[in-house]
């Protein structure tokens, strides 16, 4: 048998989407399932992957995308990246896993790749997805598909609302166990008693109240995932009996005598450093290293502002105001907005000022003045440059009034109010900048 039939044979027995590449792109095996998901035809010998994959004539790197081949010959090792793919079902997330092939002298011969759909997440609008498409959105699922498809333990690091629980579901949904319960313990404001009776579950007269017994939430996830959300809110007493729990996966239900065994997958999250906590003496270290087998940092808003139109649309689409729109300046408000609460503080934004608009267009004025009145990168550039170089106040005067313009949808008399001078006073000194309103 030749090199190429011998690949051909790796591919067909390959159940996910494969094919084997040159190092110029060119596919030279294919399997049913890769023909299946892509809408182009591939032509061994001749189609490149990017002409399939991204319906481009340049290779993904060159349009912003991290390219795994480059990564796989540089390194000689396996590399995988998250891209966006055009196939038979729109755009859509997909994990892909680059692999040297070598001979039996070790030379490399090509390159495996082989994709997996991610259908937890979405480029755009879709019901029940993660959405996003920012670089470290994409970071992310690359490294929640990769958990995914082991047992390890997952910590989830991010600031509140930055969507640690609907990560956790990914994770869970992603695996094999995903036929299984997901069950979400949240750990904040947990006494003892009812830590290990919601935990643990109890017996029948184990204490006053116990008229009958109640499986503890660690027996209903049996063969599925359990999610410990603020984990570094337990306390320290609690601590050594969630050590053991995690360690040997065994327990007692409260007022039992039987040993119960659970078998789940574990997925924890904090908002808190917890390297931080454990460095302050409030988190056991032995337990930060079982739950931290493998750490997922999920970015704050901040950091992926490009993100926000796709979120935006996404939370309309699904609300009761679906009609409505957001004006392009209140966008660009949105964008320099510091959201302390994340995703979940953009979605009650998006609410609250779709609920206060008054016509189908959402204005920069309908948003909450939080968001309004919010730092922008504009009064930062002059911050700067105050401190570097003085301007004149006419300057000033004028830097202000213009990313005024640029932001105020509101009506040019609300604006003189604000701004303490009379309607007459503020066209003067518009005109005098050559600025005008929106
Ligand atoms: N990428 C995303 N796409 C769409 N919706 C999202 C995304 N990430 C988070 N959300 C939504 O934002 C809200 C907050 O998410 P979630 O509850 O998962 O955050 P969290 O980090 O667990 O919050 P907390 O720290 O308060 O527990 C939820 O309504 C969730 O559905």
């Amino acid at each position: 048998m030749n090199n190429t039939t011998v690949v051909q044979s790796m591919i067909n027995a390959i159940d996910k989407p494969a094919i084997f590449i040159t190092p110029d792109y060119v596919i030279h095996a294919v399997n049913q399932a890769y023909r299946e998901t892509y809408d182009a035809d591939v032509i061994l010998g001749q189609s490149k992957c990017h002409q399939i994959s991204h319906h481009s004539d340049q290779p993904c790197d060159k349009h912003g995308e991290e390219c795994p081949l480059l990564q796989c010959q540089s390194t000689n090792r396996a590399a995988s990246a998250v891209h966006i793919h055009s196939t038979v079902q729109g755009k859509s997330y997909c994990d892909i896993l680059m692999k040297p092939i070598k001979d039996n002298s070790g030379m490399v011969l090509g390159f495996l790749e082989i994709l997996d759909a991610i259908d937890y997440a979405s480029t755009e609008s879709k019901k029940g997805t993660m959405v996003g498409q920012s670089a470290p959105f994409k970071q992310m699922l690359n490294r929640i598909n990769r958990a995914s498809q082991s047992n390890i333990a997952v910590l989830l690091q991010g600031e509140t609302g930055s969507g640690k629980e609907l990560v956790a579901k990914a994770v869970h949904q992603a695996s094999n166990r995903n036929d299984k319960p997901f069950v979400v313990i949240e750990c904040t404001g947990l006494s003892e008693n009812l830590f290990e009776s919601e935990l643990f579950g109890y017996e029948k007269g184990a204490f006053t109240g116990a008229t009958s017994s109640k499986k503890g939430l660690i027996e209903i996830a049996h063969g599925g995932t359990v999610f410990f959300d603020e984990i570094g809110d337990v306390p320290m007493n609690m601590q050594v009996k969630l050590l053991r729990l995690l360690e040997t996966q065994c327990y007692r239900a409260v007022g039992g005598l039987k040993q119960k065994r659970s078998d789940f997958r574990l997925v924890s999250a904090s908002h808190k450093n917890l390297l931080d906590l454990v460095e302050k003496g409030e988190f056991r270290r032995d337990l930060y290293y079982r739950i931290a087998g493998f750490p997922i940092y999920l970015p704050s808003l901040r950091e992926r502002y490009d993100d926000i139109p796709t979120l935006v649309n996404h939370f309309i689409k699904y609300s009761d105001y679906k009609h409505k729109k957001f004006s392009s300046n209140a966008l660009t408000l949105l964008g320099r907005y510091a959201f302390p609460g994340n995703i979940r503080e953009l979605k009650n934004i998006i609410e609250q000022s779709a609920l206060i608009a008054n016509e189908d267009v959402i204005h920069s004025s309908d948003l909450p003045e939080s968001v309004q009145l919010s730092r922008t990168s504009t009064d930062e550039t002059i911050a700067v440059k105050l401190n570097t170089e003085l301007m004149t106040l006419d300057d000033m005067e004028c830097a202000y009034l213009s990313q005024v313009c640029e932001q105020y949808a509101g009506s040019p008399a609300e604006l003189a109010i604000t701004l303490n001078i009379s309607v007459r006073t503020l066209y003067r000194k518009l005109q005098r900048y050559g600025l005008k309103l929106s």
